[in-house]
């Protein structure tokens, strides 16, 4: 690919001004000719120095800053990059920004203009830029340990190591293909075909364990789903105010109060949980209740934990049983034989409770222990990747063998960013803010 990068980019790296100090950067050919432009002495590349910033036009003065400039290719973007730190007040960052906008060959970046010209550049992988927007967006100290591990390139050596695994077994396949062609050695080529096909169902394995925890990586990154079930009135809408310590979901005495579904973000365990408030599952004709129940029963479907909220032990439990209001049934607080008993009046059994939740996020992702694949873009590609290589053990012919490889490691490509990523890369560096 070509890229496409005769402009030099700037933006305002850091947040929203005002702050204590903001930071601009500009990166590309003409970026270190912006920084002479601004000061008279340009610092040696990678020290932090101090300069009085002038705009070029009139020599009026912009701000006194530190400065810092990076030599391409050993730059976050492959190229030349300026780093102006300057204080970080929005007149100060505007004037900044129209002077460096009245440069030759400048123009405001894109979002993530930055980060895509060191994929493009070669500084990272696509797997590592996705990294890179996850670091950015992480909420939780399980999404923040995901991204740097991603974005520190160990999903990348995984797919690399794999890949190149899968061509050398692919060029074998070639190989014995023109040796068969040549000696007709039909016993070499058999005893080939077994070695070969040992090594690929080895690999194959690798790649399937990894695969594996991908449910795992994936509710990591983006969270768990409860789902509050039960009756109408039974303080479900209680239970997760209290959970949650603020007033989202409607309370009242009326039964049916809550009619859609509420979902509410929490952190449990450091891993990002949604409570879902549902719609008491009652008997009605409200065509509204009726189809709060509907998405209910559906979103409960597909949760990863179902509570179902009672007053008294439900007949068919619809998943893991919570007895609330025992401030009126005179029940123990805490948790009796797997049933948790608290009252959202009171808070009896609430911290039990808590303990509860976080055994159980603990128990369904392992926060904390290393997983590989935590988005949907990866585990489809490295589930092409093992029909392929089923494909390549599920055949003598050499030259289906060869293809089905082709294929395989073409999979794995796509995680990094090796081939036919085209279709993908604006919608994964669009997710970046400007200045990235
Ligand atoms: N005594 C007592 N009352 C409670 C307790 N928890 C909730 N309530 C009361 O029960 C009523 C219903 O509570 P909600 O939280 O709205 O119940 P809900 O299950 O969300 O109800 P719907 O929205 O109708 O599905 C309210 O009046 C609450 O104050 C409790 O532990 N003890």
């Amino acid at each position: 690919m070509a890229p496409r990068h005769e402009d030099t980019i700037y933006a305002l790296s850091s947040g929203r001004p005002p702050a204590g100090v903001a930071l601009v950067r500009i990166s590309g050919a003409q970026a270190t000719a912006a920084l002479a432009a601004l000061t008279t002495t340009l610092p040696p590349p990678r020290q932090a120095a101090l300069r009085t910033l002038r705009d070029p036009s009139d020599s009026s003065i912009l701000d006194r800053a530190m400065v810092l400039r990076f030599v391409g290719p050993a730059s976050a973007t492959g190229e030349d990059v300026v780093e102006l730190h300057l204080h970080g007040g929005p007149a100060v960052v505007a004037a900044m920004l129209r002077v460096l906008g009245a440069l030759p060959g400048l123009r405001l970046a894109e979002p993530g203009e930055f980060t895509r010209r060191g994929f493009d550049n070669g500084r990272f992988d696509l797997s590592q830029s996705e990294g890179l927007a996850d670091l950015i967006n992480a909420e939780t100290e399980a999404q923040r340990l995901l991204a740097l591990d991603q974005a520190g390139g160990r999903l990348r050596d995984k797919v690399e190591g794999w890949r190149e695994a899968i061509i050398a077994l692919r060029a074998e396949a070639e190989a014995w293909l023109d040796f068969a062609e040549a000696e007709d050695d039909v016993e070499a080529g058999l005893a080939s075909t077994a070695k070969a096909v040992a090594a690929i169902a080895r690999l194959r394995a690798d790649i399937a364990a990894t695969l594996d925890d991908a449910g795992r990586g994936m509710r990591l990154r983006d969270g768990l789903a409860i789902a509050v079930v039960g009756e109408p009135n039974v303080g479900k809408s209680s239970l997760i105010n209290t959970l949650s310590r603020r007033d989202a979901a409607i309370v009242s005495e009326h039964a049916g109060t809550t009619r859609d579904l509420i979902e509410l973000p929490l952190v449990i365990a450091g891993v990002g949980v949604t409570l879902i408030d549902t719609a008491g599952l009652r008997d009605t004709n409200d065509p509204v209740e009726v189809e709060g129940i509907r998405r209910a029963r559906a979103r409960a479907a597909q949760a990863d934990l179902v509570l179902h909220i009672a007053i008294a032990p439900p007949e068919t439990p619809l998943g893991q049983v919570v007895i609330n209001k025992i401030d009126r049934s005179g029940l123990t607080a805490g948790v009796y034989d797997g049933v948790i008993q608290v009252s959202a009046t009171t808070g009896a059994g609430i911290a039990a409770f808590e303990v509860w939740l976080e055994d159980w996020v603990r128990t369904a992702v392992r926060p904390g222990e290393a997983v590989l694949v935590t988005q949907l873009r990866h585990r489809q590609a490295l589930a092409a990747a093992l029909d392929d290589i089923d494909a390549a053990m599920a055949t003598d012919d050499l030259v289906l063998r060869a293809e089905s490889l082709r294929l395989a490691s073409r999979a794995l490509g796509r995680i990094t960013g090796t081939v036919g990523v085209e279709d993908v890369l604006d919608a994964i560096f669009g997710r970046f803010c400007i200045g990235k």
